[in-house]
């Protein structure tokens, strides 16, 4: 195990060009990627990242600083929320040249997002990501969202941020179960992309466990990697090409994941729920003759190594079949999964059979 001193430039091209630098102590590129001299800096964290924000703070220099305080999590993403952010906006007189800096999880950096693509109807946003789960996968691409009471992200848009700064450093104050969350998405890249993920994660878990490893930072790079190169192919998410979902392949074990942290009131992480539904769409792929029994077997070895759920079976299936209806993907009444055909052949099952539906559902909890 070592850790590298450079730092590493990833380019996410298209419309709006951005950097997600990758390293360790890198938190000083922030003030480089804020563009033309911003008079104010709006600095979004919730109270548990003051520190890591003034850290950021510090590097800022002379910029007048207005910081912006939300509830930390989940909670964070409602319409109250980013009520109360675009009132402290309006009283500082924040403007188009001005910018939003986030400090924070994937709640944050969703949230910070929305506020910045929704203040002047646009203002460009930096994110510092301080959960590996915000590093590898909310804080690049530009989805910002909220929920609402009937479901997940179901409010949002898409704003790229100007750029990202990954300081892999801050990964030291992370309580564990949130590491092993946020490597829910990093196998979710494995999966539909990259096999030499899983193949790194299954030759020695508890390094993926490490933060300072460089095993740890070969997986994020990775998974970074995966995410920018869907969303430079189809950032609005309308569609890809030859067959390939596009950028919906990133919804891999989503469809189910959303239902269940809907069902749970948020108490299974966003990470956790996304490795259950990946064990449930694999088994229903399989079920519906699309992937092979070992490759759809070796998504709960996988995510069990590192200490991820892989049985869930506590809430009603209909809640959950009521839940996923509202999916993003669903068309009609039709509920839409990304599935695989084979490992990182990922493709779309339209409208699977209730009973298999069901069949999924009675395997994720065990019964089969
Ligand atoms: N926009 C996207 O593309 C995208 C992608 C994936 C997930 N998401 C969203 O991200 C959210 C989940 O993000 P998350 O898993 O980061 O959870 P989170 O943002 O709720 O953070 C989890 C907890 O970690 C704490 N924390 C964060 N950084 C810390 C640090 N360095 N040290 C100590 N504590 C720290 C936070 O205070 C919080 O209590 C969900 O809302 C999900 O929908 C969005
Ligand atoms: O960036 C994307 O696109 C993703 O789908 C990444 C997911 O990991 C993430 O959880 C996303 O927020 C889910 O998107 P949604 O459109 O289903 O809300
Ligand atoms: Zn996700």
């Amino acid at each position: 195990m070592s850790t590298s001193t450079t730092e590493t430039r990833m380019h996410v091209g298209g419309a709006s060009p951005y950097d997600v630098v990758v390293g360790h102590g890198v938190l000083g590129e922030v003030a480089g990627m804020l563009g033309d001299r911003p008079q104010r800096v709006a600095v979004v964290h919730a109270e548990p990242l003051a520190g890591i924000a003034e850290r950021v703070i510090a590097t800022l220099g002379d910029y007048e600083v207005l910081r912006i305080v939300l509830p930390d999590g989940e909670i964070a993403k409602t319409g109250a929320v980013a009520i109360d952010a675009w009132e402290q906006l309006g009283a500082a007189g924040f403007t188009r040249s001005d910018a939003v800096v986030t400090v924070g999880g994937g709640a944050t950096t969703d949230m910070g997002g929305f506020i910045a693509a929704t203040w002047l109807r646009g203002v460009p946003v930096v994110h510092v990501p301080t959960t590996l789960l915000a590093m590898v996968d909310a804080a690049v691409g530009g989805k910002t969202g909220m929920n609402t009471r009937a479901g997940k992200n179901l409010v949002g848009s898409f704003h790229e941020p100007a750029g990202v700064v990954v300081d892999l450093d801050v990964l030291g104050t992370l309580a564990e179960p949130e590491l092993i969350a946020g490597l829910g998405e990093v196998v979710k890249c494995g999966f539909i992309a990259d096999p030499e993920i899983l193949a790194l994660i299954e030759r020695c878990p508890a390094d993926a466990l490490e933060p300072r490893s460089a095993e740890l930072r070969e997986l994020v790079e990775r998974a970074i990697a995966v995410k920018i190169a869907v969303v430079v192919g189809d950032l609005k998410e309308t569609g890809g090409a030859d067959g390939h979902p596009g950028r919906e392949v990133l919804n891999y074990g989503h469809t189910m994941a959303h239902a269940i942290e809907k069902a749970t009131s948020y108490r299974v992480r966003h990470g956790e729920a996304v490795a259950l539904g990946m064990v449930y769409v694999a088994e229903l792929a399989r079920l519906a003759g699309r992937l092979d029994a070992d490759t759809a077997a070796r998504h709960a070895a996988a995510l069990a190594s590192v200490g991820l759920p892989v049985r869930f079976g506590e809430v009603d299936f209909e809640v959950l079949h009521d839940a996923m209806r509202v999916d993003k993907k669903t068309r009609g009444s039709q509920l839409r999964f990304v599935v695989l055909d084979g490992l990182a052949q990922p493709s779309i099952l339209a409208g699977p059979t209730d009973a298999d539906l069901r069949a999924a559902y009675e395997h994720l909890a065990g019964a089969r």
